[in-house]
């Protein structure tokens, strides 16, 4: 019997320091050879190409080009695997550790595993010039959401709602879910036939056809995206309410025919980004009437990381939401104070959002053949992981997210909503 080790075996002997703490993970190298325990997800390097990224870089953005130039893959639940490689990767701080990856590449090339460097996979982004003017905005915005309809359909079911459902009992659906989403929000915000309402970051329409249908409102919605504006447009039309829905292709810097009754802002505030966060309250502030109501709907880090993001950025900034920047709730809920409004009402919504991701990330997988024709492999591929990862990062409260009900309140202090939570209730 030969004593010789298996590919699989030297590349486990390589990886060790990287997962430090145990290998709780199948290994199966691009002979075949494998390694690990037999009940568990395997990871499956296709191409030795793959070392060098996942040695420079062992964190998230080594991990992600890997699996977006198809490099690596798994055999198995993709969410099991990275929850297990959370475990012994992700807390490893390897991705600014360069003398330690400097190190390994050094031993892979000992070992004789270690191939070329390889250029990044085409879908990763930079996005050149100063962050968050407008035209930059745009550009980030388009790579995100212009990326077919069709797509984003597979994904998200018919209700085409990109944000995180509210899942009132186990036997909801995703579409029930999100439904019931949109309701609360109307709630929330107290709309009743006649107001106005603006949505900023409207998407595809959902809720300000909701709103519309529901509640009777008269609703703005913008987005920086075109192909959602005109998807948006014509599902207002279909649904009966194009005289009372209107779909602007406008950012939100450049809505000016306030006043609103209420404002909506849900999943938008996470591009705005810190350095104009202020100025985006105060535009929302200066857009409502006196007693108005705002519902800022946002994903919120557990720690403010921007500064370490600049330096290192994330497998999110590079392939999925650039510019993107997330921050703590306290920091925001210190901004929307600071332009003004009182702030009446947190609701943290963390568990819900792991589960609407669970939902996408397995529509995406049993659409998948169709998705990639949509899409093409590598931003499919993107989009899978995406999924996965960020359902992991809200079920292991890496991150979470919240509904902020704000108000601008009256000059003479007067308030403006009932004096307990019921009214929000269903
Ligand atoms: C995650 S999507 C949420 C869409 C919708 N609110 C929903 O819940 O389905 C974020 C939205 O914010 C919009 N957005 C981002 N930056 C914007 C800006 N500067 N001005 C207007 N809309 C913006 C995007 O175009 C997109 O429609």
């Amino acid at each position: 019997m030969s004593t010789t080790p298996s590919t699989a075996d030297r590349l486990r002997t390589l990886f060790q320091p990287v997962l430090r703490g145990g290998t709780p993970i199948r290994l199966r190298a691009w002979d075949g050879s494998e390694t690990g325990p037999a009940d568990a997800p395997a990871l499956v390097i296709h191409d030795r190409r793959a070392l060098r990224r996942l040695l420079w870089k062992p964190n998230q953005l080594g991990l992600a080009r890997a699996w977006v130039a198809g490099e690596i893959d798994v055999d198995g639940d993709l969410y099991e695997l990275l929850l297990r490689l959370a475990t012994v990767v992700w807390n490893e701080d390897g991705g600014g550790d360069r003398p330690g990856a400097l190190r390994l590449l050094r031993e892979a090339a000992s070992l004789g595993v270690l191939g070329p460097q390889p250029p990044p996979p085409p879908e990763e982004v930079r996005m050149p010039g100063r962050a968050h003017t407008r035209s930059r905005d745009r550009r980030a915005i388009s790579h995100h959401y212009d990326v077919s309809n069709d797509f984003y359909r597979l994904i998200l079911g018919p209700s085409m709602v990109y944000s995180c459902a509210y899942w009132r009992d186990d036997e909801s659906t995703l579409d029930v879910a999100q439904r019931d989403k949109l309701d609360l929000i109307c709630r929330k915000l107290g709309l009743r036939k006649g107001q106005r309402l603006l949505d900023v970051g409207c998407g595809w329409g959902s809720l300000a056809i909701h709103a519309a249908r529901e509640y009777g409102v008269e609703v703005v919605g913008v987005t920086i995206s075109r192909e959602q504006a005109d998807l948006a447009r014509k599902r207002a039309a279909e649904a009966g309410l194009a005289d009372r829905v209107e779909i602007r292709l406008q950012d939100y810097r450049e809505v000016t025919d306030g006043p609103y009754d209420a404002i909506a802002s849900v999943g938008m505030a996470e591009h705005v980004g810190p350095a104009v966060y202020a100025a985006y309250a105060a535009i929302l502030f200066r857009l409502l009437r006196p007693g108005g109501r705002l519902l800022n709907h946002q994903i919120a880090a557990r720690t403010d990381t921007t500064a370490v993001d600049a330096d290192d950025p994330s497998f999110i900034n590079r392939y999925v939401f650039p510019d993107g920047q997330l921050v703590p709730l306290g920091t925001t809920a210190t901004l929307i104070e600071d332009a003004g409004f009182e702030i009446r009402d947190v609701e943290a919504l963390r568990p819900h959002y792991a589960l609407t991701l669970r939902e996408w990330s397995r529509n995406l997988e049993a659409h998948w053949d169709e998705a990639v024709e949509l899409a093409g492999l590598g931003r499919a591929r993107v989009w899978r992981l995406y999924m996965a990862a960020c359902a992991l990062a809200f079920e292991t409260d890496r991150i979470g997210v919240n509904q902020i009900l704000a108000v601008r309140p009256h000059e003479d202090g007067r308030d403006p909503l009932p004096m307990t939570r019921a009214w929000m209730m269903p």
